[in-house]
């Protein structure tokens, strides 16, 4: 069977569609011309949404600023169309980094309704500004001229809509495949993300400026595919739409944007056609069905239309085609490694309240470079808070904490990341979705500094084999080599505590915060990563463990602190702590009294 991977799946497409000018009759190079010009938004969405979790209903705005711009500018001060293209899209920059900026800071429902508001705003502006047409438009858009050559009909200017969504489409995969598009997928887990280092308001900033500019050169090439503007295409009403093809093309996938344009604008042409003859009336009725179909495919198939179709065809690679070998890299540089004994850590009367809970009260703890520190006590004696607060994900109430002397705790998370903490979590942390070698290359996130456009034109492929290279490196000290292609959904819990190591590893940290390792792991892997660690603790790492397995903290660490209800109850050698009165009474019930 031959396989349809997705970029042999863009060949014979592409193939097919450079044929429509050649062939079709002038409706459906229309049809195809309009497909395009949607895909590019639906494009934007899948990026936006289906990458980055965000929610926009103001696509059709944007559309609106890329026609706008060029038709006024064009008619009525005489500019070059590609001189309108560049003002147009930094017109968008400046409007979604403002826009982005203010509503991307605030978690919950501000993005989409500041969309809304803006996709409203920005329609009522186009129809009653006097200098833009009112409701009338404008009209007059001159052709676009490529190389002395005037596009002016459909089927000329159908090659430059189709090229620019091819290259939407190979730079959007180009960038997902990169350093920065792994930090974008896995914006959804901001937590983690933030905990890598990761500034994750600044790439939903440049997902929303992404996504916007894609929206505003569909707008360019409408205007001058059409030219003649007005203020309908650009409505909330067809933002919803764009919305819509990317949710049922499947808004995780770059394809899918591709097939939600083509199936919405002939479902579109079909119903406009049918539904009146049913009902016997005009009106919009197919934004009925399509409001039906949204909850239809939202409840049936989240994922959109794309990857059930991959499936069926066979391919179970949903996004792109990924190379199942590692490329050999120079080692990337490493920091330093402070003297062996030297104070890492200092937390010095930490208390954490949680409302009228005080889950950390006075917490005093010192780890050292090149010693394993564990931390143990009951359930809920606040063990995951105190390693919140020093990781910056939960910052201190009071108290002081100090990192190789830098005091770090009004920092947040991805700072202290930058300063050399790296940490696993509890509730394991992984994009289930993504490979475990890419999971892993998160850690690295830092030592890399190629920005999305490099990426976006292969400009970062050295820098991303020396990023994939260590994170196979250290996949493999965590004995996880064999796994590296495996989605990281697919392993054991157990094994994904391990990639979590391995991802904290790859940031080179200088103190390594692991809670709870050895939960749901086998004997043979529990001695693996004693082994694994006991040979960090060798090159000097500072590590500080939080773990129930007893065996396994009095085998390795170098000394335990207890906590009981947020308190420091006891520290000491792990010969000391077992002996321990005051801990047996208390964190063991006295059993083995
Ligand atoms: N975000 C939060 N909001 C409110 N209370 C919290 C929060 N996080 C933790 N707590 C409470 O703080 C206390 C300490 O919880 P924590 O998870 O730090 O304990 P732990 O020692 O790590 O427990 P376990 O070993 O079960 O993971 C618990 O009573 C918990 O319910």
């Amino acid at each position: 069977m031959v396989l349809i991977t997705p970029n042999r799946a863009l060949i014979a497409f592409m193939l097919a569609v450079s044929l429509v000018p050649l062939f079709a009759a002038p409706f459906t190079v229309t049809l195809t011309n309009y497909i395009g010009l949607y895909a590019l938004v639906a494009l934007g969405l899948v990026l936006l949404t289906g990458i980055g979790g965000l929610t926009s209903f103001g696509q059709a705005a944007f559309v609106g600023l890329g026609a706008y711009a060029t038709a006024y500018l064009t008619t009525r001060h005489g500019m070059s169309p590609w001189g309108t293209l560049i003002v147009g899209m930094t017109l968008t920059t400046a409007v979604s980094l403002a826009l982005g900026f203010i509503t991307l800071r605030l978690s919950g429902h501000f993005l989409p309704l500041g969309t809304i508001a803006w996709g409203i705003s920005l329609y009522f502006i186009f129809s009653n500004l006097e200098a833009l047409g009112g409701h009338g438009g404008i009209d007059g858009i001159p052709p676009v001229d490529l190389f002395g050559l005037e596009l002016g009909s459909g089927r000329a200017f159908f090659y430059v809509i189709w090229a620019t969504l091819l290259a939407a489409i190979v730079t959007t995969q180009n960038m997902l495949d990169s350093r920065e598009g792994r930090a974008m997928r896995c914006l959804r887990s901001m937590t983690m993300t933030e905990a890598m280092g990761i500034n994750t308001l600044w790439y939903r900033m440049v997902l929303f400026m992404i996504a916007a500019q894609f929206a505003c050169v569909s707008g360019w090439l409408y205007a001058h595919l059409q030219r003649f503007v007005n203020p309908t295409p650009f409505s909330l009403g067809h933002g919803i739409e764009y919305l819509f093809m990317a949710v049922l093309g499947g808004a995780a996938a770059v394809w899918g944007a591709v097939f939600g344009a083509t199936a919405v604008t002939f479902l579109k042409e079909w119903l406009q056609d049918l539904l009146p003859k049913l009902l016997g009336a005009t009106g919009n009725f197919e934004m009925v069905v399509f409001g039906l179909l949204t909850i239809i495919v939202l409840h049936r198939a989240r994922d959109g239309v794309w990857p059930i179709l991959m499936r069926a065809f066979g391919n179970r690679v949903p996004q792109r085609e990924q190379a199942k070998t590692v490329e050999p890299a120079l080692p990337l540089p490493r920091r330093d490694i402070p003297a062996r004994g030297r104070e890492v850590l200092l937390v010095r009367n930490v208390t954490k309240r949680f409302g009228g809970l005080v889950a950390n009260n006075a917490m005093n703890l010192t780890v050292r470079a090149g010693e394993v520190m564990a931390l143990i006590g009951p359930n809920g004696a606040g063990k995951s808070t105190l390693f919140n607060c020093i990781s910056g994900v939960s910052p201190a109430s009071e108290g002081e904490i100090h990192f190789m002397d830098q005091r770090i705790d009004a920092l947040a998370s991805r700072e202290i990341a930058k300063l050399g903490i790296s940490r696993t979590f509890q509730h394991v942390r992984l994009n289930q979705d993504m490979t475990v070698l890419e999971n892993a290359a998160i850690g690295a996130h830092l030592r890399g500094r190629k920005n999305f456009v490099q990426s976006a034109w292969r400009l970062d492929r050295e820098e991303e084999r020396r990023l994939l290279w260590e994170a196979a490196h250290q996949l493999q000290r965590c004995g996880l080599g064999e796994h590296l292609f495996d989605a990281a959904g697919s392993l054991p819990l157990g094994k994904q505590r391990i990639v979590e190591i391995a991802r904290a590893l790859c940031s080179d940290p200088t103190l390594l915060l692991l809670d709870e390792p050895a939960a749901g792991l086998r004997h043979l892997e529990k001695r693996a990563l004693a082994e694994l660690l006991d040979k960090l603790r060798g090159e000097g790492m500072a590590i500080l463990l939080v773990e129930h397995d007893m065996d396994f903290v009095m085998g390795l660490a170098d000394r335990v602190v207890v906590m009981e209800f947020g308190e420091h109850l006891a520290e000491g050698l792990p010969q000391e702590i077992q002996a321990n009165p005051k801990v047996l009474e208390a964190y063991l019930g006295g059993v083995d009294a």
